[in-house]
């Protein structure tokens, strides 16, 4: 009797968290928004997955986000499976959650199931509070750039060996009568990968073609997975997402072998064994030597072996699709790439080194890099959930009381996008970044959670394509589809083939 019970409260308990969770928690929220006049939809229970998926399976996955924003506005509330969201564009929303209320809002549980089976949790992507700001604290100073201009070596020196692969397999093929094509998202990835550990790992990494391999090959195909777990939704289902399935396992065997080498690398630079491929200390050298204020306190081997993860993962994938849209940009603009290349022949000279003061001369270069990040945002998105209740005030001096547990998507695109603040936004135009924009220009997000890599991605996507543009023409193959795939990242779906050519 009393088991009986028991089993009854239980499955009460269980049912009672279950319809808080998915149907009277989001129900609140989406009435607390409504009752303050916020504009909005909301599906019980899978919200507006289907739309989005609808939107992807059509090859279409921005349509969605842009109907909504015509049909609503610069903030709006729906609901991403059963956590509702506010969606906003609006530049002042926008610097309430990532500055002004920062402290109310947390990275989404959806990211840190994304990343964190592959990271762990203790670094600068994930971790949250007090872990987060004492390690922004001790890893700020290393992307200093006095530090990042002494890796330029090695960037012009990785970038030009790719220049090297592709004139001489463009002269086998020039032999042969044929056109040399390739894909240059794949070239982009494996160039920025490569850039990216050389400048963390030194020659611990580049002198070892085995220690390379495992790092590349685990890290792409741990990332491939977790995006697959994802869109099957079998890595975001909690107890789900432990079960043994062939890519957690696979997942698992990858986690661990990047770990060994990486923890070798470690631990030999500790007994100096390897040194840095750079002109000066690199980043592992850096985050080794980081230090608090008290001089004393720095970061665990665990934190260190994360960090250096993390930057890996956060530097690479998202500068090759800064690359790849920049040449998709250029080949649709003939008339921008012909002054790109008037400034880059006036600049880059055969005989010369490439130093800091040479890429600062390139003026238009980083225009351009900086419209292609306004058009083709490599990091569209992101999601920060509330953790307390709090107010935000929109642009239009509208007051929205924010409900802890609701979901902010901070929607970057709309925003690059906006004709309130762009004219002419889809058009590719870096000349109009002789003027400075502030609020309403945000590739790096900002506040106390802004890429901290920005400058090192700055400097390297100058130094890839001030060498490339020097050297080669790049043309869309035609017949492909340029599809945008958006998961953290957005990369294109189906990759970009483009024709090669001498300059
Ligand atoms: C074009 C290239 C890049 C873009 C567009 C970009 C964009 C971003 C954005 C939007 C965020 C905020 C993410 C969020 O709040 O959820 C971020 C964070 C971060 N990025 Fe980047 N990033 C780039 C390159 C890099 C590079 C090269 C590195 C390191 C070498 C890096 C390291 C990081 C780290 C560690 C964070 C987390 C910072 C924190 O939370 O304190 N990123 N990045």
């Amino acid at each position: 009797m009393w088991s009986t019970l028991f089993m009854i409260s239980i499955l009460l308990y269980i049912a009672y968290r279950f319809l808080k969770y998915w149907i009277l928690d989001p129900w609140y929220i989406h009435k607390d928004l409504w009752a303050q006049g916020i504009p909005g939809q909301y599906t019980p229970v899978v919200g507006e997955i289907l739309n989005v998926r609808r939107a992807v399976l059509a090859d279409d996955p921005l349509s969605f986000m842009v109907e909504m924003g015509k049909k609503y506005g610069s903030y709006y509330h729906t609901s991403f499976g059963p956590v509702p969201r506010l969606c906003t564009s609006d530049p002042s929303l926008i610097q309430g959650v990532l500055k002004t209320n920062a402290r109310f809002y947390r990275k989404s549980n959806l990211m840190r199931l994304i990343l964190g089976t592959l990271l762990g949790y203790d670094n600068l992507l994930l971790a949250e509070d007090n872990i987060h700001s004492q390690h922004r604290r001790l890893i700020a100073p290393v992307f200093q750039h006095q530090n990042i201009n002494s890796m330029i070596s090695l960037m012009v020196e990785l970038t030009s060996n790719l220049l090297t692969k592709w004139k001489l397999t463009l002269h086998d093929v020039e032999n042969k009568g044929k056109e040399l094509t390739i894909d240059i998202q794949n070239e982009m990835t494996h160039l920025t990968l490569d850039i990216v550990t050389g400048c963390v790992f030194g020659n611990g990494l580049m002198k070892n073609e085995n220690v390379r391999e495992i790092i590349y090959r685990n890290v792409t195909t741990t990332l491939e997975d977790v995006q697959n777990r994802t869109l099957n939704m079998i890595g975001l289902i909690p107890i789900i997402n432990r079960l043994p399935f062939p890519s957690k396992q696979r997942i698992d065997k990858s986690k661990h072998d990047v770990r060994i080498v990486i923890q070798r690398i470690i631990d030999d630079r500790k007994k100096n064994l390897t040194t840095s491929s750079c002109k000066g200390p690199d980043l592992l050298d850096l985050i080794l030597a980081a230090r608090g204020d008290d001089k004393i306190s720095k970061l665990t081997d665990e934190e260190i072996y994360e960090e250096a993860l993390t930057f890996v993962l956060a530097g690479h994938e998202t500068t090759s699709n800064l690359m790849t849209w920049t040449l998709y940009n250029l080949a649709n603009n003939p008339d921008v790439c012909q002054r790109l290349e008037a400034e880059v022949d006036s600049v880059l000279n055969d005989n010369e080194e490439i130093t800091a003061s040479t890429l600062s001369l390139l003026t238009y270069t980083e225009a351009v890099l900086k419209e292609s990040l306004r058009l083709h945002q490599p990091v569209p998105t992101i999601v920060r959930q509330a953790v307390e209740d709090n107010m935000l005030i929109a642009s239009d001096g509208k007051q929205i009381h924010i409900k802890k547990g609701t979901d902010i998507q901070v929607n970057f695109f709309l925003l690059h996008h906006s004709e309130k603040y762009w004219h002419e936004p889809f058009k590719f135009n870096p000349s109009r970044f002789n003027e400075r924009h502030v609020d309403t220009y945000l590739p790096f997000s900002a506040g106390p959670r802004s890429c901290i890599g920005q400058n090192f991605a700055m400097l390297e996507a100058k130094v890839m394509l001030a060498m490339m543009i020097k050297n080669f023409r790049f043309q869309l193959v035609p017949g492909q589809k340029h599809v945008p795939e958006i998961l953290i990242t957005m990369r294109p779906k189906y990759g970009m083939w483009m024709k090669l050519s001498s300059r």
